[in-house]
């Protein structure tokens, strides 16, 4: 039974739009979510899931969108925060009618909502969205793979993070366990690696990236996932799940920084996010540490070289100091202050859109 309360939970997080959208011919069963669009179209990737319930579906989109919202904001983008959730196994739904059909949804909503690739669509997928709408990112032989420009940003972030937490930025003073290696765990070990870390410490579930790693860098030591935590080091990279920061392993966390790639790694932002705070960890916000994927799709959209996105990637690490003082003056925790830097710029802006001004 469905008893999740839409509208209550949209008034409540302030959401502007909320699209079910059905194909008949394809079977195609999916959810947009526009959350906010003050600062422009709601960007955000379409993502396939067997969801247990339409419920789960949609309170999914919901959170994901709200979360591009102020990853967009603190990033500097001008784009609102959207998110697609396509409801089936990825395994057996896809085709090319599947994703155009897609496309002609997304085409509906003229340019409120941009999507991209996810979890389960691939740019391949995309291509086929693109042959029904412009509005699509992420499309093969434009922007590409984001993985490494993410990877990038999160090597700033983390920069960023041992300037504030111990005065000086220098890779090779420190030591580092990252938890997962596929995309941008293994792009963000090749930097570490490059810039002479003193240690680099990884853990990874699949084996085949395992032995990639084994076979390119030897010197970096694999540790069992549930070690990983506990490791003595100065900084905890998480590259592969959500939700692994919370009452188990927090208290384990022996690292006096935790930056990387990973989305949603506070279980409960609320109760972990303080957490960490009182553990005297230094906590580098997902969203903002991550952002160079969205940044990089953002280039792509405007039509900007890709020296732009790895100019504006840059610009993570003097973001991260900005909230860090946030956090400080304020005293709240990392992600907390992140969110009043996404809020007040979005605010700011709103307000000076209040002027009447002639169209340009
Ligand atoms: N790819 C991007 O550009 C991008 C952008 C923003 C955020 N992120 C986020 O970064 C994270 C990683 O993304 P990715 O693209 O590198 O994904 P990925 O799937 O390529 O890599 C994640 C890796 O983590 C490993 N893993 C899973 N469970 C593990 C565990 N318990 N212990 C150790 N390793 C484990 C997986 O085997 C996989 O190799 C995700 O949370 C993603 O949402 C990615």
């Amino acid at each position: 039974m469905n008893d999740f309360k839409v509208f209550e939970y949209m008034e409540k997080h302030k959401y502007e739009q909320v699209v079910y959208f059905y194909d008949r011919t394809t079977g195609l069963k999916g959810i947009t979510v526009i959350h906010n669009t003050t600062l422009g179209p709601a960007l955000g990737g379409t993502r396939i899931w067997n969801y247990e319930s339409e419920d789960a579906a949609v309170m999914d989109c919901l959170r994901l969108a709200r979360g591009m919202t102020y990853k967009a904001a603190a990033a500097g983008l001008n784009l609102g925060g959207g998110k697609t959730v396509l409801i089936g196994d990825a395994t057996k739904v896809k085709s090319e009618a599947y994703f155009r059909a897609l496309g002609r949804y997304v085409q509906s909503l003229n340019g409120r909502y941009i999507t991209a690739e996810d979890v389960n669509t691939s740019t391949k997928d995309m291509g086929y969205v693109h042959m029904e709408t412009d509005f699509v990112v992420g499309l093969e032989g434009k922007s590409g793979n984001p993985s490494p420009v993410t990877a990038l940003g999160a090597l700033y972030g983390i920069k960023a993070s041992l300037k504030y937490r111990f005065g000086d930025e220098d890779i090779s003073k420190y030591t580092f366990a990252v938890q997962g290696a596929g995309q941008t765990g293994y792009y963000l070990i090749n930097h570490l690696v490059e810039l002479g870390a003193k240690k680099v410490y990884f853990s990874e579930i699949n084996p085949k990236y395992i032995e990639r790693m084994k076979q390119e860098h030897p010197e970096v030591e694999f540790v069992n996932p549930d070690q990983v935590y506990s490791m003595d080091v100065d900084v905890f990279v998480p590259c592969a799940l959500g939700g692994v920061l919370n009452n188990q392993t927090i208290p384990q966390i022996k690292a006096k920084i935790i930056a990387g790639t990973a989305n949603n790694v506070l279980l409960d932002e609320d109760i972990h996010g303080p957490m960490i705070k009182e553990r005297g960890i230094l906590y580098a916000p997902d969203f903002v540490i991550n952002a160079g994927g969205l940044i990089n799709v953002y280039v792509e959209l405007n039509n900007w070289p890709q020296e732009k996105a790895m100019a504006d990637v840059k610009l993570i690490y003097d973001r991260l100091l900005q909230i860090f003082e946030i956090a400080k003056t304020q005293d709240i925790h990392t992600q907390q202050a992140a969110k009043v830097f996404a809020k007040n710029r979005i605010e700011t802006i709103k307000n000076l859109h209040d002027n009447y001004i002639p169209k340009r």
